[in-house]
């Protein structure tokens, strides 16, 4: 008997939507996936060869990249902090869908300074954000936080955060405003490469059923 396949799926917000996707092509999670009271964190599925596991958006990443996962459905957000190598993604799900941006407070952003040649930045993503300035000859000193960016200015934690941005709301809500999109977002399938060499038997039908259906999403849409 093959080895289990491991599918990691992020616990965030991503999961509702990417549990229709999965029963789309045929994975569907045992009955205690879905009770609350349930402290498990790897699951059965029907198919007698696969288990889930339900991790945070960064690990499932990291699982995959790493082989402990051999699947998984991630932000491309988490795909492009990360750049693993080793991690192949193949299939835009085109769900999940946000940009990942810079944003300031609305007084300084009027005020149109001159950008100086080193700034500091709040985000859960140092090194997009890193890489994305230094594009730009300025080099940016990050302070990782987890969550709540929107914070930061206004505590005089930094003039500037990089963080993700769908209705705009949140920053809106915390006096902030969008100065530049760094990068359109959306949920990717993710597959370990080595894995997929090794087991392509079962992989590579698992990966032409996610596209299939993400082809035919994309026409329905
Ligand atoms: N406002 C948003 N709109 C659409 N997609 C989003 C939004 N915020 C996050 N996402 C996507 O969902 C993924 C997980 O986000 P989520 O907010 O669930 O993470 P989280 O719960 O903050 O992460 P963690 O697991 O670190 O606690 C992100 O990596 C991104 O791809
Ligand atoms: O533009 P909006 O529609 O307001 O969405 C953007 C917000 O959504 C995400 O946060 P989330 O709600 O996941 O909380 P978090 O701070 O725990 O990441 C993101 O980090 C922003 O704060």
């Amino acid at each position: 008997m093959a080895d289990t396949l491991i599918f990691a799926v992020p616990k965030g917000r991503i999961l509702d939507d990417a549990l229709p996707v999965l029963e789309r092509v045929g994975i569907m999670p045992a009955a205690e996936f879905h009770d609350p009271k349930n402290r498990s964190l790897r699951f059965g599925t029907n198919r007698a060869d696969m288990d889930i596991i339900r991790v945070r958006a960064f690990d499932v990443a990291t699982f995959v990249a790493h082989g402990a996962a051999q699947i998984g459905i991630v932000g491309s957000d988490v795909i492009d902090e990360f750049d693993y190598s080793d991690l192949y993604a193949p299939v835009d799900l085109n769900f999940g869908h946000c940009r990942l941006s810079v944003a300031e407070p609305a007084d300084e952003a009027a005020s149109n300074q001159p950008r100086p040649s080193h700034i500091r930045v709040a985000t859960k993503y140092p090194n997009i954000t890193r890489r994305y300035f230094e594009r730009q000859g300025v080099q940016a000193e990050c302070v990782k936080l987890n969550g709540a960016m929107e914070l930061a200015p206004s505590l005089g934690l930094s003039r500037r955060i990089v963080d993700l941005v769908e209705s705009g709301r949140t920053l809106k809500d915390n006096g902030l405003v969008e100065t530049e999109v760094i990068t359109q977002v959306s949920a990717r399938l993710i597959v370990n490469r080595a894995a997929l060499k090794k087991d392509h038997a079962r992989l590579g039908p698992l990966m032409s059923a996610f596209r299939d259906l993400a082809a035919e999403r994309r026409q329905a849409a």
